[in-house]
């Protein structure tokens, strides 16, 4: 193997195979621990339809069912956080009728967004912000949603990052990037979808193709064509499998630029960078 593949799979923590009951245990018993070791209410998801929220939003309801049941109260928040009409609506609501959350809140970011960008032409000059750059404002407004709610009510927000989209930094940096628990962490995409399955989710949500989906030209871009390798790639590579010395170099150029992206910002302290 790779020396630099070792290391990233390391980093990762993302094992060759799973027992998924045995890592749906260990993840509910880990939101459950580390709600009542930091004192909190419970949590706070955006819910988009995508496997990733499906698979935490249904683990985080699981923890506060057994912590209800145990004696503590906790409460899990699910907010849908669309930007003015989502194209998959339909796919949201067939993962929150699987999650069944406790409580379940519609925060539409439609008119945050849109104010942001109103605002910064004046500001500006006119100066148009880029889809892409709007579609991080949009992954920032919902962070801020999700902190509003979990400020508000003294819960924990739930962030969905794992392996398969660490390792390429595919994710907005203090947008979805910014969470206080990440209860998928150590897993590929392939094994989100294992745990899915054993939760009894349907094909159609276990088998959703995966969007970031933050463009208003291209609604629903697939995040395999936005980044050029697909997850399959991506999961082998994570399991130390033999993938193309293309592919690798892929990864490890993606992994290599966004390092700063999983640490905490740099300081004169640091040295990584050099
Ligand atoms: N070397 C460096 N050291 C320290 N900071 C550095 C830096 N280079 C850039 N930066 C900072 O980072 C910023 C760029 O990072 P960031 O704002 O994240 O932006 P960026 O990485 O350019 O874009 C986010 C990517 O994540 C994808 N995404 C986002 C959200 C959700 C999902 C999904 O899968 O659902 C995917 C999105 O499609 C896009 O490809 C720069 O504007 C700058 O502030
Ligand atoms: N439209 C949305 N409504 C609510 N939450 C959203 C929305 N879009 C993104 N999010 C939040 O941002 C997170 C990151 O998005 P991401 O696309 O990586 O995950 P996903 O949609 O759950 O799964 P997938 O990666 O398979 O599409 C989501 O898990 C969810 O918590
Ligand atoms: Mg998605």
């Amino acid at each position: 193997m790779r020396e630099l593949q070792a290391q990233i799979i390391a980093e990762m923590g993302v094992q060759p195979s799973i027992d998924p009951a045995a890592e749906i245990r260990r993840r509910v018993d880990f939101l459950k621990e580390y709600m009542l070791a930091s004192r909190t209410a419970g949590f706070v998801l955006g819910i988009s339809g995508g496997v990733d929220s499906t698979l935490a939003g249904r683990l985080a309801q699981l923890a506060v069912e057994e912590l209800d049941a145990e004696g503590t109260d906790a409460n899990f928040i699910a907010l849908r956080l669309p930007y003015r009409v989502q194209h998959d609506e339909d796919d949201a609501q067939a993962a929150l009728d699987f999650i069944r959350p406790k409580t379940s809140w519609v925060y539409n970011i439609g008119e945050a967004v849109d104010g942001f960008e109103k605002e910064y032409a004046a500001m500006s000059g006119g100066e148009t912000i880029s889809d892409f750059n709007k579609g991080n404002i949009k992954a920032r407004v919902r962070m801020t949603a999700q902190y509003a709610v979990g400020g508000q009510h003294n819960l924990l927000v739930i962030g969905t990052d794992h392996g398969a989209e660490s390792v390429t930094g595919f994710f907005t940096k203090y947008g979805d990037g910014g969470a206080d628990i990440l209860p998928l962490f150590g897993l590929n995409k392939r094994q989100v979808r294992q745990l899915l399955s054993a939760l009894g989710a349907s094909d159609a949500l276990v088998g959703k193709v995966p969007t970031a989906d933050l463009l208003d030209g291209v609604p629903g871009q697939t995040d395999e064509t936005e980044l050029g390798i697909t997850y399959d790639q991506i999961d082998d590579y994570l399991e130390g499998r033999g993938v193309s010395g293309e592919t690798a170099e892929k990864i490890e150029k993606r992994y290599l630029a966004t390092r700063h992206k999983r640490t905490t910002p740099v300081s004169i302290l640091d040295s990584w960078w050099k």
